[in-house]
C-alpha cells in the first residue's frame, strides 16, 4: 500500500494493567472504506478514539496523512505532541459517535456553522451556505431552524454526520453510528453513510455490529480480537470464507443474533 492516510505502527494501549491494543499494526489507504468488527471490549472504539485524540497511546506511533499524530518531529526524533499539534492534526478527522452529541441549545444550522466559523475562520454566510448544502445532502434541508430535541434520533444522527462534514475532514470515523437508534430509524442513517461511501473520496473508518451494512459499504473488513487484527480482507471473502477459527466463531455468534 502506498502512502497510507492512517497508519498504526506497533501501537500499544493500556488502561492500568489491562492491555487493550497489543502491538497493533494497521493501515488505511487514502479513500479506502474500512470496517472494524470484533467482540465487545476488543478495542474497536479505542482505535477511533485514539485517532480523534480522545485517548492517548502507550507505545508505538500513529500517523495521519504522513504526520505523527501523538508526536512531533524534532530533528530525527519524535517527541510527545503539543496541544497545538494535536489541534492541527484533528482537522483531518471528523467523528460521529453512537450518541449524537449535538449542541442542544443551538439550532441545527448553528450546530453546523459554529466550528467552521470559529475554527476554520469562514464567514457566517459562507458557513451557512455550506451548512445548507450538507443538510440537503442528508435530507434535512427543511429542518435547519429546529433544535436537536425537536428531531428524531435518526434525524439527529444525520445532523451529526453533516456537522462533522462541515469541517471538511479527509477522514470520517463512525463509532457504531446506528446502535443507539430505534430499529426503524437505522435505515435512514445507513443510507446517508452509504451515499457518502459511494459518492465521495473520503477515507472512512467504521465500527459497527451491523454485518450486512459492513458488507455493503466496505472495501475491507478487519476482525479485531484481543487488541490485534486477527483477520482482514474484502467483505465478500471475510464474511463468506473466514480463514481463522476465531473469526468464524464470532461471525456465527453475531449472525445468529441478527
Ligand atoms: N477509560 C478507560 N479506562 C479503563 N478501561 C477502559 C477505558 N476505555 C476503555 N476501556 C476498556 O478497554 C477495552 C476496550 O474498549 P473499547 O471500547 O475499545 O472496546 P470495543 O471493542 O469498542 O467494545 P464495544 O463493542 O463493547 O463497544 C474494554 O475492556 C474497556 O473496558
Amino acid at each position: 500500500m502506498t502512502d497510507p492516510i492512517i497508519k498504526f505502527d506497533s501501537v500499544g494501549k493500556r488502561f492500568g494493567a489491562i492491555t487493550v491494543l497489543d502491538d497493533l499494526d494497521f493501515e488505511v489507504a487514502n479513500g479506502e472504506k474500512v470496517t472494524i468488527i470484533g467482540p465487545s471490549g476488543s478495542g474497536k472504539s479505542t482505535i477511533l478514539r485514539i485517532l480523534m485524540t480522545l485517548e492517548t497511546i502507550s507505545d508505538g506511533v500513529v500517523y495521519v496523512a504522513g504526520e505523527p499524530l501523538w508526536h512531533e518531529r524534532r530533528g530525527d526524533a519524535l517527541v510527545p505532541a503539543s496541544e497545538a499539534h494535536l489541534r492541527e492534526m484533528r482537522r483531518h478527522l471528523g467523528m460521529v459517535f453512537q450518541s449524537f452529541n449535538l449542541f442542544p441549545h443551538m439550532s441545527v444550522l448553528r450546530n453546523l456553522t459554529e466550528a467552521p466559523v470559529r475554527v476554520l475562520g469562514l464567514s457566517k454566510s459562507e458557513a451557512r451556505d455550506r451548512a445548507r448544502e450538507l443538510l440537503d445532502m442528508v435530507g434535512l434541508a427543511d429542518q435547519a431552524e429546529k433544535f436537536p430535541h425537536q428531531l428524531s434520533g435518526g434525524q439527529q444522527q444525520r445532523v451529526a454526520i453533516a456537522r462533522a462534514l462541515a469541517m471538511r475532514p479527509r477522514i470520517m470515523l463512525f463509532d457504531e453510528p446506528t446502535s443507539a437508534l430505534d430499529p426503524e430509524l437505522v435505515g435512514e442513517v445507513q443510507a446517508v453513510i452509504r451515499r457518502l461511501a459511494e459518492e465521495h473520496d473520503l477515507t472512512m473508518l467504521l465500527v459497527t455490529h451491523e454485518m450486512r451494512f459492513a458488507r455493503e459499504i466496505s472495501d475491507r473488513v478487519c476482525f479485531i480480537d484481543g487488541g490485534r487484527i486477527r483477520e482482514q480482507g474484502p467483505p465478500e471473502e471475510l464474511f463468506t470464507d473466514p480463514k481463522e477459527e476465531r473469526t468464524r466463531d464470532f461471525l456465527q455468534a453475531v449472525l445468529a443474533d441478527n
